[in-house]
């Protein structure tokens, strides 16, 4: 069976079909600056040359239809007809309290549709993903993955803020957590290089890209999670504000007469190292803006570094211990510069990194310097992989 996988990030749309006989890959394809200047898709077909059209690319709808355009393109295509495929699986990051993936139909689109309020980035793009999808494949089933699902074990203690109680259980406020199929993927992995099962270890998992996340994994389930109600808490992000003082936002709100829907944008699209440094959401730009001596690059750089340190200290007070160390995503897995500031000074917990070990990029390697108490690495997430099994589990279930 082949398996389309769309997964919609905040920057970018990536996508991957599979031949299920095998879990090859036929062809993979990436949308990223979704909206920012310099977007482009790439698409890599099994075999041949990749196929990069270059264009400014506004939003999710426009990407998504470049990416589905590319499946049939005369030349560089893998596929004669959409009806070749035989499901499509998509990403869903705020999923509620669904436990695990589900086949869509009009009950799961409407409950993605009202958890839109709570991942403005993603659930309405991933919705278009949907529609997209049905409009050319009528009959052919399609299965939500939802990233919440990895972390709907974590303890009360962890998941329960500290409000009115009755409050919380109205309105299911509670941690949510995102990125949890990215996370669990990871910590699969990892437990498999080190050759032990992931239920014997205390593991933290970073994923660093425009949505940034860091989970701490303890007897193979999420224990506690960066992100929160939505995917704005935790790190500083691309374009996020992460962790503040919530005194801030009615502070705002009275000074400037902002909305509610004006807070959300401000906080979700205009904070993070863009709101920060004023230069992008990019890392790629702001590492080469610090290269170039500009202090709020720098400045927005040291924040995202200092918040990364101190959710990674949390966890290994909290997990008593780590073993395992692992970065992945846009930025982790790319950037050498990003994972040696986090781990410099981090010896007391045991974490060292290899200088010469730590050039990779986008490639699965251990870079532990000799002697190092924790194993560090760095794996590429396959967040489309574990969808398309998923998706492949779901529709033989029928
Ligand atoms: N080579 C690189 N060097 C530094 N940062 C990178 C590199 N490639 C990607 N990134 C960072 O990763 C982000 C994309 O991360 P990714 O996880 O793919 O995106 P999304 O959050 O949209 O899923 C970019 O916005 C950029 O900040
Ligand atoms: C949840 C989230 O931020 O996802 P992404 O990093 O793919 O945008
Ligand atoms: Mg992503």
């Amino acid at each position: 069976m082949k398996i389309l996988v769309l997964n919609c990030g905040s920057s970018s749309v990536k996508y991957q079909l599979f031949d299920m006989a095998g879990e090859t890959v036929l062809a993979r394809g990436l949308v990223e600056r979704i909206g920012i200047s310099g977007s482009v898709l790439t698409h890599r077909p099994a075999g041949k040359d990749k196929l990069v059209r270059e264009a400014e690319i506004p939003d999710h709808k426009v990407a998504i239809r470049l990416c589905l355009e590319a499946l049939t393109d005369s030349h560089y295509g893998v596929i004669k007809d959409y009806n070749e495929l035989g499901a499509v699986g998509h990403r869903i990051v705020h999923g509620g309290t669904f436990p695990h993936s589900v086949l869509v139909d009009a009950s799961t689109k409407k409950a993605i549709g009202e958890l839109e309020a709570l991942a403005p980035l993603h659930n309405g793009p991933a919705l278009r993903g949907i529609e997209a999808c049905e409009a050319i494949l009528p009959h052919t089933p399609q299965v939500t993955v939802f990233d919440t699902a990895f972390h709907q074990g974590m303890p009360d203690y962890a998941y329960t803020y500290s409000l009115p109680y009755e409050l919380c259980q109205k309105y299911l406020i509670r941690r949510y957590g995102a990125h949890g199929t990215s996370h669990q993927y990871v910590a699969l992995r990892a437990a498999a290089l080190v050759g032990r099962p992931l239920a014997e270890l205390k593991m933290i998992t970073c994923h660093l890209g425009n949505g940034s996340s860091i989970t701490a994994i303890k007897n193979a389930k999420s224990y506690d999670t960066s992100m929160g109600f939505t995917p704005l808490a935790g790190l500083t992000m691309g374009t996020r504000c992460g962790d503040i003082d919530p005194a801030i936002v009615t502070f705002l709100m009275e000074k400037e007469g902002y909305t509610p829907a004006d807070m959300d944008r401000l906080m979700n699209r205009q904070s993070g190292v863009l709101g920060v440094s004023g230069v992008s959401s990019d890392f790629r730009d702001i590492e080469a803006a610090m290269a170039a001596g500009n202090e709020r690059a720098r400045l927005a750089w040291d924040i995202f570094v200092h918040t990364a340190k101190k959710y990674i200290g949390a966890y290994v007070a909290v997990l008593n211990g780590l073993d395992v160390l692992v970065f992945t995503a846009g930025l982790g897995e790319n950037s050498p510069e990003a994972r040696e500031a986090i781990c410099r000074d981090m010896d007391y917990l045991g974490i060292k990194i290899d200088p010469e070990e730590n050039r990779v990029r986008g490639q699965e390697k251990e870079i532990t310097a000799p002697g190092a108490r924790v194993r560090t690495f760095v794996i590429p997430t396959n967040e489309e992989l574990m969808i398309a099994r998923e998706t492949m589990a779901l529709v033989q279930a029928g």
